[in-house]
């Protein structure tokens, strides 16, 4: 199986657990994409689910689809998110936002009773941090936000580039209109303690751990895809 294939087998097995009626959060990226196409085909037969997208690339696929969609303000209790991740390690801890969604994903993961990642296996890590982190900020006052982040980082034992996300025509924007620091850290050996640190930082919109958030992550492979499941 090439990449894309492990992609869709883990949006396969997590499309398993989508009932008929559900109320369903779904993510952002392209192992998201998978798993939205597959739901269309579904839709198309007859399936009724209520859809909450977490970002506008997933609501302009979802419409291009047919999935019907909902605000979260509509619907701001959801049965079930299905999201990708960027890296997953061993206890369902999460790093997410590559694709600059994380704060409405981390919305929509939170007004669901359940979280399922799905991932290929190259995102399994023994510990976070190989994946730069994404921090979202408000755009008033990066610099100071910035270093911030650096002190925060320096009082944990951690280092490393934080760099402010670019696009062609500078700074990249959330669909929130604000900024994404990418912090390449490393391994990340007190995720809990960074996590709340950046929490407290004024301005730091959200960042990209997902702690205990997930229910269960759905690893695709060469040999099939496995469930993880999260102890709590
Ligand atoms: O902001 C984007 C999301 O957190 C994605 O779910 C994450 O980046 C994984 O994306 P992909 O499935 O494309 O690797």
């Amino acid at each position: 199986m090439d990449a894309r294939q492990l992609k869709i087998a883990a949006a396969q097995a997590a499309l398993e657990h989508v009932e008929d009626g559900m109320r369903l959060g779904i993510g952002t990226g392209s192992t998201a994409d998978e798993f939205v196409r597959l739901l269309a085909e579904k839709v198309a037969d007859g399936f009724k689910i209520q859809g909450v997208p977490t970002s506008e690339r997933t609501a302009r696929l979802c419409m291009e689809l047919g999935v019907p969609l909902y605000s979260l303000d509509d619907l701001p209790e959801l049965d079930l998110t299905i999201d990708g991740a960027d890296e997953v390690d061993g206890a369902l801890r999460l790093i997410k936002g590559g694709g600059g969604a994380l704060l409405r994903e981390k919305i929509v993961a939170s007004a669901s009773s359940r979280m399922i990642v799905i991932a290929d296996e190259s995102k399994l890590v023994d510990m976070l941090g190989r994946f730069p982190l994404p921090i979202e900020v408000a755009q008033f006052g990066v610099a100071a936000t910035r270093i911030a982040v650096e002190r925060l980082a320096s009082r944990l034992g951690l280092s490393g580039e934080i760099a402010l996300r670019l696009e062609k025509d500078g700074a990249y924007l959330t669909d929130g209109n604000h900024f994404i620091l990418d912090a390449s850290f490393g391994r990340i050996p007190d995720a809990e303690a960074l996590a709340n640190g950046l929490a407290a930082i004024a301005g730091v919109v959200e960042h990209g751990l997902f702690l205990n958030m997930a229910n269960a992550a759905i690893i695709a492979s060469q040999n099939g895809a496995r469930t993880l499941l999260a102890q709590n």
